[in-house]
């Protein structure tokens, strides 16, 4: 490999690496080599799982397997490229050793077109190796997406709830994004040149047996130079990169904020924390040198290893007479031709070692197992009952203790209480989207988490402050809840959330583009949308939590008295932060630190005098 290569291979890797910012590792002391960088050390905090080494291993297997034939596909175009590739030198050597044995006719014309045809075929066929190469990648990185993307939305409610959203967007956006060059290119490449490597060793072994030999000399000196740089390489173009990207963000605050660090007199403490920016950097600039300045060595002394190895050896050999000098030749030329794929190989095993990281974040979702629930298990009756429910986020920290709840069909329940008193646990537990530590949730006699969660959505909705309005026309957004809803359906469950106002006023009425990049909706009238497509939905339970939170209060109780008609004959558990809410319900539970502590009507929960009736007392004035 020349010194040229090498620096490419340096360059992609650091090109690569700047994509990725991370916290930068602090370097004591500028100039000293920086401590080893940590990939275990958790720079984020990430609660959906990582994929092992293990199961990494076996999806890439399993996604070979699925393009099983383009693979074979891939290899076999480039099979005939390489041995195409090959005719020039055992040409070359044939000519060789006619010169040798004095012949007079070399048959030059007859040498010239077969490899002028060896070269059009390998042309040809390098062309294609290179198509179906994308392809592949293509091919499997698009399967990665969809993979992903199906787990995703499988993924249980109470896991996302938990782990929140960010962990899993920056998986699909940036994991993906990093995965994306690895896919297309170095999974293609690196099959490519290992069946390169393997078929020119083989022809090097065919050709002149003893020359193989040589070739084996490079190896005390490639392998053990390779692993070295490899175990540190990887880490130490993170650092830098990271280190890189702080240095930018440190100036370009600076910048941004010019006018504080005046006013502040700032400016000395900014420039004290570039300059120590600048040094975390540079001593990791100086430690990836470093590892190049014992990369580089290794892969020029294993190239002169090779063509030096080859022609001692072989001149020995000619001399011995166990080869022939066009064997000679042709050996050496396709020692020389070794060099390519063990450059590939070296720059494409970097690149996919950087990328591992992010398909065992990928990887790792697929192994959260989907809430399949057992569809035999189904409800008897519309009652939803909580028995002796507990439950935590945290392992030993319950939120709720021993809550038992009867809601029976038709009647409106308003949950109260102070903030953190856990309503909220509680209404996501009454809908299914966690299963309680100790006790038992169950609508019609059957546990909730025994039931599949699309069953259970079916019968109890949730309803929540999230009211995302997905890109697309009002009417795709409304059909969500029900695809084979007629326009008037659509209309009428507007017209029930107070919606078909400001619907009507729309250019195009429902097939107003809405969502980003489309006409900004309110946060309010995204919820209307969102308490439409329920309404459409039409489950016989409904947990409202915060339902109307984002209206100002007179919309809000607008909204309500709206909605009460089409939740009419329902069962609502209403989290209510306005006691209005709660003195409309049937019945009223107040939660306290996690317990039920009264339960009754309004009228008779302000009679008794308790928590509730003060609660109502200071909420009235
Ligand atoms: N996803 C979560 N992860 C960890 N802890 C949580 C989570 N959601 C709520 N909690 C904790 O559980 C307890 C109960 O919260 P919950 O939201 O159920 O109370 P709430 O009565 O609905 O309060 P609020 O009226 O403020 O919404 C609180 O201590 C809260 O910090």
């Amino acid at each position: 490999m020349t010194l040229d290569t090498a620096e490419s291979i340096r360059e992609e890797s650091v090109e690569t690496a700047r994509e990725r910012p991370r916290k930068a590792p602090r370097a004591k002391e500028f100039g000293v080599p920086p401590p080893a960088y940590d990939p275990s050390a958790p720079e984020d905090v990430t609660i959906l799982p990582v994929g092992s080494p293990t199961t990494v291993r076996s999806y890439v297997r399993e996604l070979l397997r699925r393009h099983r034939r383009t693979f074979i596909l891939l290899i076999a175009v480039n099979t005939v490229a390489v041995v195409a590739s090959m005719a020039g030198p055992q040409l070359l050597g044939g000519v060789v050793d006619g010169l040798a044995d004095g012949e007079r006719d070399l048959h030059l014309g007859r040498v010239v077109a077969l490899f002028t045809a060896a070269l059009v075929i390998q042309t040809v066929f390098t062309q294609q190796v290179r198509l179906r190469g994308s392809v592949l990648g293509e091919e499997m990185l698009a399967d990665l997406r969809e993979d992903f993307l199906v787990r995703s939305v499988q993924l249980p409610p109470g896991v996302l709830e938990r782990a929140g959203t960010g962990d899993l967007l920056s998986r699909i956006t940036t994991d993906i994004d990093r995965l994306g060059d690895a896919m297309r290119r170095a999974v293609p490449q690196l099959a490519i040149a290992v069946v390169w490597m393997v078929l020119l060793l083989a022809a090097l072994g065919f050709t002149a047996p003893p020359l193989a030999l040589a070739v084996l000399l490079t190896l005390p000196v490639l392998v053990p130079g390779c692993r070295w740089y490899f175990r540190r390489a990887p880490r130490s173009y993170r650092a830098e990169a990271a280190g890189y990207a702080a240095v930018a963000a440190a100036l370009a605050e600076t910048v941004d904020s010019g006018r504080t660090v005046e006013a502040h007199r700032l400016g000395a403490r900014r420039i004290a924390l570039s300059e120590r920016r600048i040094a975390e950097w540079t001593a990791w600039e100086r430690r990836t040198l470093w590892l190049r300045t014992v990369l580089f060595p290794v892969i020029n002394l294993s190239n002169m290893l090779v063509l030096g190895g080859v022609l001692i050896l072989g001149g020995i050999f000619v001399l011995q007479g166990w080869i022939s000098v066009g064997q000679l030749t042709t050996g050496a030329l396709l020692a020389q031709m070794l060099i390519e794929p063990v450059e590939l190989i070296l720059r494409w095993y970097d690149e996919l070692q950087v990328a591992q990281v992010s398909l065992a974040r990928l990887v790792g979702v697929r192994e959260i197992e989907p809430d399949n629930g057992d569809s035999a298990v189904t409800p008897d009756g519309q009652e939803v009952r909580a028995t002796d429910v507990r439950f935590g986020y945290h392992d030993g920290v319950d939120v709720l203790h021993g809550v038992t709840l009867e809601v029976p069909p038709g009647t409106r329940v308003a949950l109260v209480g102070p903030s953190g008193a856990g309503k909220s646990t509680l209404g996501r537990l009454l809908a299914g989207v966690y299963g309680p530590r100790r006790g038992e949730v169950t609508l019609g006699g059957a546990e909730l988490t025994d039931m599949p969660a699309e069953e259970v959505r079916r019968h109890v909705a949730l309803v929540n402050q999230e009211h995302h309005v997905f890109v697309g026309s009002l009417r795709d957004n409304l059909l969500l809840a029900r695809p084979e809803a007629a326009d008037a359906e659509l209309w009428a469950a507007l017209g029930a959330v107070d919606a078909d106002g400001w619907a009507t006023a729309l250019d195009d009425g429902l097939d107003c583009e809405v969502g980003s990049g489309g006409v900004t909706v309110t946060p309010a009238q995204a919820q209307q949308i969102a308490l439409a497509r329920l309404v459409l939905a039409d489950p016989h339970t409904l947990v409202l939590d915060e339902a109307t939170s984002l209206l100002d209060p007179r919309a809000a109780r607008h909204l309500e008295r709206s909605l009460a008609h089409v939740l009419d004959g329902r069962t609502v558990v209403a989290i209510a932060h306005r006691l209005h809410t709660a003195h409309d319900a049937d019945v009223i539970a107040v939660v306290e630190d996690g317990r039920i502590s009264e339960l009754g009507s309004h009228d008779a929960l302000v009679s008794a005098g308790g928590p509730y009736a003060a609660l109502w007392r200071s909420w009235h004035g």
